[in-house]
């Protein structure tokens, strides 16, 4: 993989590090014991601030992430003409009722997929024209099963570069509903972004996912939140059929959730060293898939308590390996678990993750070079990958602009000193404070400018 394709372009003024090259990290001098607070979900960040700004009245989001992803996509609401105060992490979005009020313009989502994959629908539903870019990185992710349905009910949507790609020309007089058959099996975003607009369609809508829905989680966050600001929306037949009725969206006061997968790297540290987490933001019934980690770091060998708004995670000496898991349902935590395989007793496969390829960079294969270049033995395979127990050589590694990449990696330098990671600073697509929390805690991290 080519160095060249990180890029700075989608770095947001909530980012930090802006002139870190290398981040050197090395392991705790004392066991960690810490509690701690994560910061907003994405997902239901930019879902909240998208439904909200679509609806009819004020809405109060508490609780938001400030990170790339979500500054990404208030700057494009704002560019449509929607009103958004922030005040320290609330929220203040003035709904326009279904029509954007701005009817042309550029609007740039930066490396959000989200944001990418839930503004299409909501600007077909509406009328106007506009042009939809967003960084290097998320113009190489795919789009085209999201255009290919909302064209099919009354979008005028083409690319301006290269097909299925971003950007985007957006013609919109509104979309019909009725039947969309699309393709949930490289992203549930897709099913999102769709029926996100379907509150807005001139009739009900039923979408028909024809071919099986990867990290179906997401979608029930989706319509939780929909129903939350006065959708009617129903899943028939297990996520093959869901119905939305052209209700819109009400403004709403609304405690966002704390951001699960997030809260995955923390409690893999404390699963890593034999140390003691407690998450004091986060049930283990949140919507999120990734709050469920817990079960695969529980087989692990650590002991989880999950309680009424908190989980709590002491590790072990020994991780426990010797397993096969599908990471399908909570995709983005394969890499953390990734990072976990090799203090593990015994190899661990991951499978039914190929749509990880797809991506902010090609997950399976970014995680098997850095593995094995830090000596660890891996096997990649079109869906996943198998990890060999090792001793991780301290190793100067590559990020290819993925935060996941970069956070997980940080737990191999949690065990093993001199771990160095090219570029920290894109931690802050979703956590841009992760590298000062993770020092607060213990782990030593020094570093380096341009
Ligand atoms: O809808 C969402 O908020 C998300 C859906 C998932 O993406 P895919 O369904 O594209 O895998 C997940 O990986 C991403 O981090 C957030
Ligand atoms: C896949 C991810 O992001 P996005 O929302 O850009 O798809 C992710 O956060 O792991």
């Amino acid at each position: 993989m080519n160095e060249s394709h990180s890029t700075l372009e989608s770095r947001s003024k909530w980012a930090t590090l802006h002139s870190v090259s290398i981040a050197e990290i090395s392991p705790p001098h004392h066991p960690i014991h810490s509690d701690l607070m994560i910061p907003g979900s994405k997902s239901v960040t930019n879902r909240a601030l998208i439904m909200a700004a679509m609806a009819k009245g004020t809405s109060i989001l508490k609780g938001i992430l400030k990170s790339d992803d979500t500054y990404w996509c208030i700057e494009a609401l704002k560019a449509l003409g929607v009103t958004i105060e922030i005040n320290g992490n609330t929220a203040i979005v003035h709904g326009v009722n279904g029509k954007w009020p701005h009817s042309d313009g550029t609007i740039y989502v930066g490396s959000a997929g989200t944001a990418a994959r839930f503004l299409p629908g909501v600007l077909a539903a509406s009328q106007g024209r506009w042009m939809i870019r967003g960084s290097q990185q998320m113009m190489s992710r795919p789009i085209s099963p999201l255009i290919n349905a909302l064209n099919q009910i009354g979008a005028q949507i083409g690319y301006v570069e290269k097909e299925g790609h971003l950007p985007i020309e957006v013609i919109a007089d509104g979309i019909r509903g009725g039947e969309v058959p699309i393709s949930g099996r490289t992203s549930s975003q897709y099913i999102s972004g769709l029926l996100m607009a379907g509150a807005y369609a001139k009739e009900s809508m039923n979408i028909r996912i024809e071919d099986g829905l990867v990290q179906p989680d997401y979608v029930k966050i989706t319509m939780d939140l929909m129903r939350i600001f006065g959708a009617n929306v129903r899943d028939r037949c297990n996520f093959t059929e869901i119905q939305v009725d052209p209700t819109g969206y009400v403004g709403e006061e609304v405690q966002l959730d704390a951001d699960a997968s997030t809260a995955g790297y923390f409690l893999s540290l404390a699963a890593v060293t034999n140390g003691n987490i407690r998450i004091n933001n986060l049930s283990y019934d949140s919507l999120q898939p990734d709050a469920r980690f817990v079960d695969v770091l529980e087989k692990m060998g650590c002991e989880v308590e999950r309680g009424s708004g908190f989980i709590q995670l002491q590790g072990t000496n020994q991780l426990r390996g010797g397993f096969e898991i599908s990471m399908r349902e909570m995709s983005d935590q394969t890499l953390t678990l990734a990072a976990l395989a090799p203090f593990a007793d015994g190899p661990i496969s991951m499978v039914d993750v190929e749509h990880i390829r797809m991506h902010e960079c090609d997950r399976i294969k970014a995680i098997c070079e850095s593995l094995s270049k830090m000596g660890i033995r891996v096997e990649e395979r079109q869906d996943g990958l198998t990890i060999y127990p090792g001793d991780p050589r301290p190793a100067e590694l590559d990020t290819y602009d993925d935060h996941r990449l970069a956070m997980s990696l940080t737990l191999i330098g949690a065990k093993v000193a001199g771990v160095r990671l090219k570029d920290p600073g894109c931690v802050s697509k979703t956590c841009p404070s992760f590298f000062a929390e993770m020092e607060r805690l213990g782990l030593t991290i020094r570093m380096e400018g341009n």
